[in-house]
């Protein structure tokens, strides 16, 4: 098992990243005094629910936890204000508390959303983030958690700190192909953002990684996590580096919308994003096209788009764009790419340089 820890300012919180880890869930909840008297609440979706959920469950009760158990269907889709409020809803009825425990097993969806219903829920309680897919790596670190809104991702939510991460792989092994793919999108970010060395070992360990060996997924699963804490420790609200970590999102997250989550996985959107990135940043920055051409490089070479087959409507994708969280004064905020391994937070992008890139990428 290997742990790391986030260093957010209210309470830090552990990381731990090993094989059958769901199975020694009871005995980490006591090492953290999480008594039996205190309720939890398992939110999870519907594939997750007779793979791990079940079992999960029963353990805990074994052990002496009264433990609820929420469903939601899975899916993108289903992370909206309609099935938070169910959720609600299963909660209210369970009888948490306020010293209650939700418990987030699941991928980014679930842990979003389970997220966002602990800090919400009675105004804030208490929750642990249990990721089954490599996407999660990122989303349950950090603390951002939201909805969905029909005009856009994530537009409602907060920032709420889990208790802890335990990241059982061996659940890794049930993630069909094109998930595990779509996670390695954020793994690769990490890399392009922060560390071209980390890039260049993802590249060079892509056969362990893909047959899904353990090794070399705790690897870059641990470095993924080193990464995204490193940063948030410094801005945890993201007033100012943290928006490093959207890098390839600002036309990710708008493909996402003008296809009504029902096209592209995140990682996918996030991949086209990335390389269209690199190409405004060689535009905007001067870039080298060399670090355009790695990037599409190495996203290809884990079987990921770097542009869309299906054409979108660039007026739409453009007002996705000017609702982007990191908009200031109605300006396009992007980030970009000096070189590989380092990004730049650059505001006032011109929108003729944008509609080039999406015209490169999104055909008419
Ligand atoms: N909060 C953050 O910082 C953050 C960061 C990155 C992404 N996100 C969010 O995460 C979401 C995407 O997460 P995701 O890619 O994990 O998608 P997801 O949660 O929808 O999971 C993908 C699919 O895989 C299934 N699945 C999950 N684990 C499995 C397993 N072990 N075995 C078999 N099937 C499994 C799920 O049921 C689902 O059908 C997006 O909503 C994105 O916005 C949030
Ligand atoms: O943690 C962050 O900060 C990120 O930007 C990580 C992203 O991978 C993630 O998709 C996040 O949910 C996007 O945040 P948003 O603020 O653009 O909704
Ligand atoms: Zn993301």
């Amino acid at each position: 098992m290997k742990t790391l820890t986030v260093y957010v300012k209210d309470q830090p919180y552990p990381i731990y990243i090993g094989e059958g880890l769901l199975e020694q869930l009871p005995a980490l909840l006591r090492e953290y005094q999480i008594e039996t008297d205190r309720k939890l609440m398992i939110v999870t979706d519907s594939n997750l629910a007779p793979l791990y959920g079940e079992k999960l469950k029963n353990r805990l009760v074994r052990a002496g936890y009264a433990t609820g158990f929420a469903i939601m269907e899975a899916g993108e889709k289903s992370k909206n204000l309609h099935v938070f409020e169910q959720l609600v809803g299963e909660c209210l009825r369970f009888g948490l508390d306020r010293q209650s425990i939700i418990l987030a097993l699941g991928g980014g969806v679930v842990g979003d959303m389970a997220g966002f219903l602990a800090a919400s829920y009675m105004r804030g309680i208490p929750f642990i983030q249990l990721p089954t897919t490599l996407l999660a790596h990122d989303s349950s670190v950090g603390g951002k958690v939201a909805v969905n809104h029909p005009l856009g991702k994530n537009y409602i939510g907060a920032f709420h700190q889990p208790l802890m991460v335990v990241f059982d792989v061996r659940c890794l092994k049930t993630l069909p192909l094109r998930q595990w793919r779509s996670g390695m999108a954020e793994v690769i970010k990490h890399g392009f953002i922060w560390d071209e060395s980390f890039a260049k070992w993802l590249d060079d360990h892509r056969n362990e990684l893909f047959a899904v060996d353990s090794e070399a997924a705790v690897e870059a699963i641990y470095r993924g996590c080193e990464i995204k804490a490193a940063v948030v420790a410094q801005d945890e609200r993201e007033t100012g580096i943290r928006a490093i970590l959207n890098y390839g999102h600002t036309i990710g997250h708008a493909l996402e919308a003008v296809s009504r989550y029902q096209v592209y996985t995140h990682g996918e959107a996030v991949s086209i994003g990335m390389a269209g990135a690199a190409r405004l940043s060689a535009k905007v920055l001067g870039t080298g096209l060399d670090v355009v051409h790695y990037t599409e490089q190495l996203l290809e070479a884990f079987e990921l788009p770097v542009a869309s087959t299906r054409s979108w409507s660039v007026p739409a994708m453009l007002d996705a764009m000017k609702r982007d969280k990191k908009v200031k004064q109605d300006k396009y905020v992007f980030v970009l790419a000096k070189a590989l391994g380092e990004v730049k937070i650059v505001s006032d992008i011109p929108e003729t340089e944008i509609r080039d890139v999406l015209g490169e990428l999104v055909p008419n």
